[in-house]
Order: structure tokens, then sequence, then C-alpha cells
């Protein structure tokens, strides 16, 4: 099975092939991108590396590579500019061409890290995303953000660059432990909870299946969030408008990442399960949507297993103020003012701009955040 989701960029467009097997012929569907001297280096973590690399190089010599592996240390903090040292070097080290090509072969960490390194290495190399996280095949692999995070925040230094292709290999998801998985899932149902009513029912009764990796219900779960994805992008790239919906529930959740530090205690998907049920409780309670649909929504988060609350997170309470403060350092931000996605009903979500802080504070304070 393989199917095909294009991302409508003109000069920058690729695809986004997602199928079975894709690892083992890897080497057909990347070796068209390769410049003359077929060379490429593997960015992975150890974790993908001990599991897969070795299939993937094997398929990619065949097809008449010369393949180099650079294997980073798996976590969030390796996506920092620690990390990015690290691996620059190391591409540097292999003498790396500007025609060459990075192949990005992990989850989300991998893909924005090596991704930005594409972005800046000889002032820009082209890269390939090979995502291997249920959370990279759905979201991260797909539309050019690339970054690392600083203790300041998320993401807060990177670029827009496009990647050449984008395989993804659902075969690779059995090796994925069940609590990446439910991460994965919160970006899944944030497609439905943004954007699409029906896709969201479907998820209801279909979070099992997703989750004990039916290959069924991962093909429809990853190819209509891809879809939804690649259809956002090319309309709006960079951000302008319409994409921000893609960052339901990201401004508390990269806010409540911020201040756990962005390691293993909180990881990005989960952090994503709360800030959505955050964002549909806020929504809520300012009058924007019906209570009964913030209800089902946070329902449906829970059903994976992702946490919805900050009490789930963490024992001791956040402070509103520190919070705050880290909104403030959000991308969406506009003349200091916090900019918000919010929503009307599941399904339909909307960019709210220049959100009152005082609202915000008491919502929090709701939460179990403290004054
Ligand atoms: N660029 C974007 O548009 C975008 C979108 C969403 C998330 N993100 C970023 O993605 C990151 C989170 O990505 P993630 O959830 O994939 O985390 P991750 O990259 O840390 O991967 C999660 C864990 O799973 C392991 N792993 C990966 N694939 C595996 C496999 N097939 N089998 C076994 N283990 C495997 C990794 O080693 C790691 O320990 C965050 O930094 C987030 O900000 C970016
Ligand atoms: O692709 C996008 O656009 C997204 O917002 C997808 C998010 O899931 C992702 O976490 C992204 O990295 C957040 O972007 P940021 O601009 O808020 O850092
Ligand atoms: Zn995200």
């Amino acid at each position: 099975m393989i199917r095909t989701v294009p991302v409508g960029l003109g000069d920058r467009a690729y695809d986004v092939v997602i199928g079975t097997g894709m690892i083992d012929k890897a080497g057909e569907h990347v070796l068209p991108f390769l410049s003359k001297r077929r060379r490429c280096a593997v960015v992975t973590d150890a974790n993908v590396g001990e599991h897969h690399v070795e299939r993937l190089s094997v398929s990619l010599e065949k097809a008449g590579a010369a393949v180099d592996v650079i294997v980073l240390p798996p976590g969030e903090e390796t996506k920092s500019f620690e990390g990015l040292a690290h691996l620059s070097d190391q591409l540097l080290a292999l003498n790396l061409e500007r025609g060459d090509m990075i192949v990005a072969f992990g989850g989300g960490v991998i893909g924005d890290l090596a991704g930005f390194a594409a972005a800046i290495y000889k002032r820009g190399v082209d890269f390939i995303q090979i995502p291997t996280t249920l959370l990279a095949q759905v979201d991260s692999s797909v539309g050019g953000k690339t970054a690392i995070d600083t203790p300041r925040g998320k993401n807060l230094i990177g670029a827009f660059h496009q990647p050449r292709l984008v395989l993804a290999d659902l075969d690779v998801l059995a090796t994925l432990p069940a609590r990446e998985l439910a991460c994965g899932y919160a970006e899944v149902i944030k497609y439905g909870l943004l954007g699409d009513f029906e896709f969201f029912e479907w998820l209801e009764k279909n979070v099992h299946a997703v989750l004990e990796r039916d290959t069924q219900a991962l093909v429809r779960a990853v190819g209509r969030s891809v879809e939804m994805k690649a259809e956002i992008v090319a309309e709006d790239e960079k951000e302008a408008g319409r994409r921000a919906l893609l960052n339901l529930g990201h401004t508390f959740g990269h806010a409540i990442e911020a201040e756990m530090g962005f390691g293993d205690a909180l990881k990005h998907g989960e952090a994503v399960g709360v800030g959505m049920a955050q964002a549909f409780r806020f929504s809520a309670a300012q009058g924007l949507c019906p209570a009964q649909d913030a209800v089902r929504a946070v329902a449906a988060i829970k059903a994976a297993g992702l946490p919805t609350t900050l009490a789930e997170v963490r024992s001791q309470p956040f402070g509103a103020d520190a919070l705050i403060a880290h909104m403030g350092q959000d991308k969406k931000a506009e003349g200091g003012a916090l900019t918000f996605v919010l929503v009307r009903r599941i399904g339909e979500a909307f960019v709210a701009k220049g959100v009152d802080p005082a609202p915000l504070r008491a919502f929090l304070l709701t939460e179990g955040a403290t004054g």
C-alpha cells in the first residue's frame, strides 16, 4: 500500500509518500533527488539507529548512494544549540558539500534539528525527511518548520526549510513505545479538533485501533492528517494567517514545556494534549464555544491516555505569571499582544489576536495555577 500526498508549494513542491515497507524501498525514492556524486548523510538518534538504520543504509547503498550515518543522543535535549553545534561539526567533518543530501531519519527532534542544520549548513543544503514516530509522520516532517529550543522557549531559533521528499513507513511504528504513540495521537486528533468534525468522530471510535497500530486505522489517521497539513501549508507556508490553526493547543502547551525544561518528564505531544484541553476550556469559559464541546474534546484526548490538566503534569502548581511570560515569547504574538488558537466548536478553530491577559490569568487560576 502506498499513498502519495502532494504539498503544492510551486518550485519547492514535494510529495509525502505514506506506506508500508518503505524503508527497504527508500533507495529508489531518494535516488532521483541526489546529485551526481550521490552522497548523503543520514542523521538519526540512538533508538532509531538501533532498530532501523542498517536497513535504510543498505537500501540507499543498493541504489548507488554513498552513505554516512550520524547518530545523536535521543530526546528533546538534543534539539538545542549544543545539539546543533555538535551536528554541524559532524557534517563538516564529513566534508558534506552543498550538493549533497541530509536525510533526517527519526522523530520530530531529529527532523527539526537536522532540517535546521540543513537550512544553515554552507548556507543551505537539501534534505529529506524519513519520519519514524507517529508524531513526525503526521506533523513535523511536513511543512518545513525547523528549529531548536532554548531555555527561553520552544522552537525560538529556526527557519522555514522545506524537505525535498517525505517518506513515511508505517511499519517502523512497530518499535515505537506506547507513550510515544499517544504523543503522536495528540497531533492527529488536533486535525479533527481544528477543522474536521467527521475525522474527530472517526477518531473517537477508532482511538484504540490507532494506538494498537492497526494498519488500516494508521493509513486513515496518517493519511487524513497529512492531507490536512499539506493543504494548509500550501495555502500559507510561512504562517501569515491560516497556518496558525495548526498551533491549536500550542500556546498553552509550549509554555508548560518551557516551564518543565524540555526533557523526558513532559513530551511535546503530552503538552499539546493539555494545551488543547485548555484551549477548549478557555474558549468555553469565554462563551466562544459550547461547554459540552469542551467536555467531549477533553474526553477524546483523555481516551488516548494523554494528560489534559496541569495537575497531571506536575504536582507542584505552575505559576500563572510564569506561564503568561512564556506565552509572550510565542511566535504568534503581535505588538506585544497574545495570539491564541481558540474554538467555536469541535472542528472549527480560529485565530484570536489581542487576547486580554486578565481573563487568561483568571482562567489559569481556575486551572490550578497559582497567582
Ligand atoms: N516542525 C514541526 O512542524 C513540528 C510539529 C510537531 C512537533 N514538532 C517537534 O517534534 C518534537 C517531538 O517529536 P517526537 O514526538 O517524534 O519525539 P522524538 O523525536 O524525541 O521521538 C520520541 C522518542 O521515540 C524514539 N523513536 C523514534 N522513532 C522510533 C521508532 N520507530 N522505534 C523506536 N523508538 C523510536 C526516539 O528515539 C525518542 O526517544 C518536538 O521537539 C516538537 O516541537 C515539530
Ligand atoms: O506546522 C505548524 O505550523 C505547526 O504549528 C505544527 C505544530 O504541531 C508544531 O509543534 C510546530 O513546531 C509548532 O510551531 P511553532 O511555530 O509554534 O514553534
Ligand atoms: Zn506540535
